[in-house]
């Protein structure tokens, strides 16, 4: 709806203008398309007209601009009790935030204006350039330095830019590739707004089926960066201190790296908005350091800022990979350090199986789910595994700050989502798992695996077991979701495939009675987490004068994370062919315990005589 601006105290050249403009937004339905030029074309005489108040302050250098942590106000979501203008100048104090957008959707003009004076006033003083959301007459009114940023529905980019002149810094939100495409070509914006990532609370209507997720954002990104263009672009939509890290190397390939990230409510929902804003400055710090580190390199090294990398891969056929299990799990049962503690939060039908087999495969099980005590456990652990089998709200908060302490310190984090594609609840805990966390390994069976990776339809889930394992091909699921997750990925059933979205290796080894007693399934998510601790470890005993794990030289490539987690699954399939023909052996009663027995037992020598794997292509 549009509406005579009452007393907008626009000054152009001295000259009190009347200009048509919305009270609330530039939100524009269709049917008022006249009014809409016709309001236009009366800004247009607004930013043709010189004016000495615009002219005092000195025009933005657009290429200066750092969007790496970019603020979108919202005085609806201040905790209670704090005042918009102390919030702001709290969290720009500490020079953490570098981009301002005052955003008032619900705003009378005049109060909006007012706003925006008193904002700028604040930005100024920590020398942060500014923008509004939507309103073009309030951008008008403000100085030249003072940019506008326009959504999709708002006015066109083109008209938005021809009204602004070249110098204003203008962005426009885009969430499709051709949006991206647009924006650049034909409206040259300065930057663009890639969402929204994740369902957010903070704008209306934005749910986790309408946002279009790392995959969507990366393949923006990869258009604004096409045949060596580069235009900024920050994301924006569920990005905070939890999910920035993960989402920002999830969008990162070959190379094209997002600028920054647009937050509302993990800056302005915080008393602490200068805390919130450092936390938010060091992991965009951290994912450019680790983007330089890795410059020319492939994409592991920007992942390993924050989570260990896939592992290194050259041309190693499967002999190779039956020596390096066999290093390796000499290498974990001989180990002067002690067996690497295992922090296991999962189901409480299989947790003492769970850790005796940990303890069987020369590992420490920690089964603790306490929240209180994950970041302290986190420094600790060689290794996490999380199991959704029996999740509960405290076991899914234990999750989520596990999850995060672990990725802090640069710990392997495998996430076993059972029963994931058997309810819209257990769809959504994954989903808030891997959005929170950046998992090193996800391990399921082919229904599970299939529902995050949105092809369900391929195999019906029933309960927590695995469909039909009628996946149609199953190499190009595990590689994809690998690709498209940032992990290692372990299909388990009758054959397992294990990648790190190159390399795919098919494993035959196992025993039918594996699927006959309960919780064999999670005790495999633990003897991997195992394995990719003991491949941290050895990395960590190779490299001369490191100490500790939580250092470069581990984060930079030296782990082979594929040979870890194929030590913890050949040690358990092969164990299992072993105890299946014991004499001792009648059924599955007496399996369990031939299961830990053998799996204490199987050593270098059972590797290279009883594996049964390949490498395989789809
Ligand atoms: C940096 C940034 N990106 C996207 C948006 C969303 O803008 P828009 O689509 O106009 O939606 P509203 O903000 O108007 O609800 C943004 N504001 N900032
Ligand atoms: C204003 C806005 N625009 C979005 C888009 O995707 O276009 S998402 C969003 C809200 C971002 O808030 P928060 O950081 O609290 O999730």
């Amino acid at each position: 709806m549009l509406t005579r601006a009452r007393s907008l105290a626009c000054i152009a050249g001295g000259v009190d203008v009347p200009i048509f403009l919305q009270s609330i937004s530039s939100k524009h339905p269709s049917s008022c398309r006249s009014h809409r030029r016709a309001s236009f074309q009366h800004i247009s005489q607004i930013a043709a007209t010189p004016s000495s108040t615009m002219s005092e302050s000195p025009p933005l250098d657009k290429s200066k601009v750092d969007y790496s942590v970019y603020l979108v106000t919202g005085r609806d979501l201040l905790p209670a009790g704090v005042d918009y203008y102390t919030s702001l100048d709290l969290c720009l104090s500490q020079g953490h935030v570098t981009v301002v957008q005052i955003r008032e959707k619900n705003t009378e003009t005049d109060l909006f204006l007012d706003i925006a004076r008193k904002s700028l006033a604040i930005c100024d003083r920590y020398n942060v350039p500014m923008l509004i959301n939507d309103n073009l007459s309030v951008c008008l009114s403000l100085p030249e330095r003072v940019g506008l940023h326009i959504g999709q529905e708002d006015i066109p980019v083109t008209e938005a830019r021809r009204i602004l002149g070249e110098r204003r810094l203008l962005g426009v939100s885009v969430k499709n590739v051709e949006q991206a495409r647009v924006a650049m070509e034909e409206a040259k914006v300065d930057y663009v707004g890639v969402g929204p990532c994740y369902g957010t609370l903070s704008k209306a209507g934005i749910t986790e089926e309408k946002a279009i997720g790392c995959s969507g954002a990366q393949k923006i990104v990869a258009e604004l960066r096409k045949d060596g263009k580069r235009l900024p672009c920050v994301l924006i939509g569920g990005l905070n201190q939890k999910t920035a890290a993960r989402t920002l190397f999830g969008v990162t390939s070959a190379g094209n790296a997002p600028d920054g990230i647009a937050v509302i409510s993990a800056i302005v929902g915080r008393t602490d908005s200068d805390v919130a804003a450092k936390e938010l400055s060091d992991i965009v710090k951290k994912y450019k350091a680790g983007l330089a580190a890795s410059a020319g390199s492939s994409i592991a090294g920007v992942a390993s800022a924050f989570a260990l990398p896939p592992s290194v891969s050259t041309t190693k056929d499967v002999s190779w990979y039956k020596s390096a299990v066999a290093s390796l799990l000499t290498f974990h049962r001989s180990s002067t350090s002690g067996p690497p503690l295992i922090q296991t939060i999962t189901s409480h039908v299989s947790s003492t199986m769970s850790a005796n087999l940990a303890l069987a495969f020369s590992s420490s099980p920690i089964m603790s789910h306490e929240a209180a005590e994950a970041a302290d456990l986190s420094l600790a652990i060689g290794a996490l595994v999380l199991n959704i089998g029996t999740i509960s709200p405290a076991s899914l908060q234990g999750m989520h700050v596990a999850g995060t302490s672990a990725n802090r310190n640069l710990k392997p984090v495998v996430l076993d989502p059972v029963g994931g594609g058997a309810t819209q609840f257990r769809r959504d805990t994954v989903r808030g798992i891997l959005n929170a966390t950046q998992v090193t390994l996800l391990k399921g069976n082919a229904a599970e695996l299939a529902s995050i990776a949105g092809k369900s339809d391929e195999v019906k889930s029933r309960g927590v077991d695995s469909g039909a394992g009628a996946l149609k091909d199953p190499v190009g699921l595990v590689r994809d979701l690998a690709r498209k997750e940032r992990s290692l990925v372990l299909l388990s059933g009758k054959k397992d495939y294990l990648t790190d979205g190159e390399t795919v290796i098919m494993s035959d080894n196992g025993h039918p009675l594996l699927g006959a007693i309960t919780g064999s399934g999670c005790a495999l998510g633990v003897t991997v987490g195992a394995g990719l601790a003991a491949a941290c470890n050895l990395a960590k005993s190779q490299s001369d004068g490191v100490t500790s794990l939580g250092n470069t030289l581990v984060a930079h490539g030296e782990v082979d994370l594929l040979v870890g987690a194929l030590t913890g699954l050949l040690a358990m399939t092969i164990a299992s062919e072993k105890a299946a023909v014991r004499d001792d052996v009648r059924g599955p009663g007496t399996f369990i315990p031939a299961l830990q027995d053998e799996l204490a037992a199987v050593s270098a020598e059972d590797i290279l005589k009883m594996a049964k794997i390949d490498i395989v292509s789809s």
